[in-house]
């Protein structure tokens, strides 16, 4: 059987302007991966490739061995598609959009379509226009997973959902993916892929920069740690834990930020002794990430754009 999805110098060009550049992946069967990019970098261009919405314009995209674009019509038979930015019919309730898009897969999904909308908390009987933003996000989920596709494509599935709807949605994700579904998921955020992804592909600036199990993409991650405290602190009770340096230190030693990487519990034991006043723990950053490891040089070393049809 053919990977579920198969890319191969993938190019795409708006006119002179860079879309995406000699991409080229294969995700296999029953894994999460996860596509990971800052805003612009070319997932969006990717995923409407891969759903035969825009034509290459060089190298192939394959589904289960149909081709994206030739075989759009089947491509779009196999996936559950959740398209980053969703165009609703505003007059229908959400169950008669649901049943509309129902309609062209034989109309058999009815008894899914409401136990996910019960999962998402959403009320299939209200207007589209009346909904919210969350709420439309969530009826588009429902659209994309009420068919039972063996591949899922999602756009940026989380981008309106409030938290606790992100973890049911991540819950979900993570039950097709035990029944075998294969998910395709674009973000931009890094601690949502690391919650659900097996594999990451990182794109930037239009280029896949590389491919990495999720737990090799973890050890590179840097979280930051600011640390206010009542007295001053020598930096070096910091910096003996392993995977912490100290970025700077204000106010004669009671105020330090610092960078993070690995596990957090060393750190959390030796705050727990010293006169902590207030801190604050943000999560790893894609950009800081990005600008380490897969900076300008990495860029540099993938191959060049292909200009001609292959
Ligand atoms: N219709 C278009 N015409 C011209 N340039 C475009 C068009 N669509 C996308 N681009 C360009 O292609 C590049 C990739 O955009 P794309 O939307 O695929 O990125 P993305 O990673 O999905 O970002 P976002 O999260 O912001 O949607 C960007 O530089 C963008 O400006």
């Amino acid at each position: 059987m053919p990977p579920p999805i198969e890319v191969q110098g993938l190019t795409r060009y708006y006119g002179k302007y860079r879309g995406i550049v000699d991409v080229t992946f294969t995700v296999n069967e029953g894994e999460v991966f996860g596509f990971l990019g800052p805003n612009g970098a070319g997932k969006t261009t990717t995923i409407r490739q891969l759903m035969g919405l825009i034509k290459p314009t060089s190298g192939t995209a394959r589904i289960f061995g149909l081709d994206c674009w030739a075989d759009a019509a089947a491509v779009k038979s196999r996936v559950g598609y959740l398209p980053g930015e969703i165009h609703l019919y505003e007059k229908m309730t959400g169950a008669e959009f649901l049943d509309f898009m129902g309609a062209f897969r034989g109309g058999k999904s009815r008894r899914r379509r409401d136990e996910l909308a019960e999962r998402l908390d959403l009320d299939l009987s209200r207007t589209i226009r009346h909904l919210s933003k969350g709420n439309r996000q969530k009826l588009a989920i429902v659209q994309a997973l009420m068919h039972e596709a063996p591949l899922l494509i999602l756009d940026e599935p989380t981008s309106g959902l409030d938290p606790l709807k992100q973890i049911d949605f991540l819950d979900l994700i993570r039950e097709e993916r035990n029944r075998g579904v294969t998910v395709f998921l674009s973000s931009h955020l890094l601690d949502e892929v690391d919650r659900i992804a097996d594999r990451v592909g990182i794109i930037r600036e239009g280029r896949l920069v590389a491919i990495e199990e999720m737990e090799q993409l973890k050890r590179k991650w840097e979280r930051h740690l600011s640390v206010i405290l009542r007295e001053p602190v020598a930096p070096e009770r910091f910096t003996a834990l392993d995977g912490v340096v100290v970025e700077s230190v204000a106010d004669e030693g009671r105020h330090l930020e610092l960078g993070v990487r690995g596990p957090v519990q060393p750190l959390l034991r030796l705050l727990a002794e010293l006169p902590v006043e207030d801190f604050t723990f943000a999560p790893a950053d894609l950009e800081r990430v990005f600008l380490r490891y897969y900076g300008p040089e990495t860029a540099a070393t993938v191959k060049e754009p292909v200009g001609v049809e292959r």
